[in-house]
């Protein structure tokens, strides 16, 4: 069985190495939707009988493993170093800083590896991350599901 929920956040980023308007400093209201794999549970009198997962945990989970990081932050590749070094020198900025360039593929991606990695570790065996859909504009989003992070390489993955 799958369940999806919902999520929205507010991040800047630019892209260095675009060619047009990408590469000037902007941001986006992202929408990310994550889905989690999961048999229904049975159990009689439980608070979950019925469910996969109640939707206030994934809410709960997602947020801390990964939407409170990236909500109002400055989303910044490593290799920006004019605008990372800038972002360092703000006393308390919320800076996440990406071995990729901070596009919608690299973003879902990475997204899908904290979360699969967050399953895994508190749900071994019983719930597993599916999917990942992330919308940088209502028009243009990227999705990953297994097979696609399987064959996609993000060589490193740095926060701060
Ligand atoms: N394949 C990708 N292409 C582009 C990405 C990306 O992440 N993956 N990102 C950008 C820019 O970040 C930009 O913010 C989006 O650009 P654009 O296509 O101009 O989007 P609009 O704001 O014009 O969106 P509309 O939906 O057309 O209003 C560029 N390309
Ligand atoms: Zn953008």
């Amino acid at each position: 069985m799958l369940i999806t929920r919902k999520f929205e956040f507010d991040a800047g980023h630019r892209i260095s190495t675009h060619l047009s308007q990408c590469r000037n400093l902007h941001g986006h209201r992202y929408v990310l939707e994550v889905t989690i794999a999961g048999g229904i549970i049975a159990d009689a009198g439980v608070p979950e009988q019925g469910m996969v997962m109640d939707f206030s945990d994934v809410k709960r989970v997602i947020r801390e493993a990964l939407v409170d990081r990236w909500d109002h932050a400055f989303l910044v590749y490593a290799g920006d170093t004019r605008v990372l070094e800038f972002l360092q020198s703000l006393e308390n900025h919320k800076t996440v800083v990406l071995e990729v360039q901070p596009t919608a593929e690299n973003l879902a991606l990475i997204a899908f590896d904290i979360l699969r990695h967050t399953f895994r570790n508190r749900y071994a065996g019983r719930l597993e991350l599916e999917h990942v859909r992330l919308f940088e504009t209502p028009n243009c989003w990227a999705d990953v599901d297994k097979a696609v992070f399987k064959s996609a390489t993000v060589d490193r993955i740095a926060e701060s």
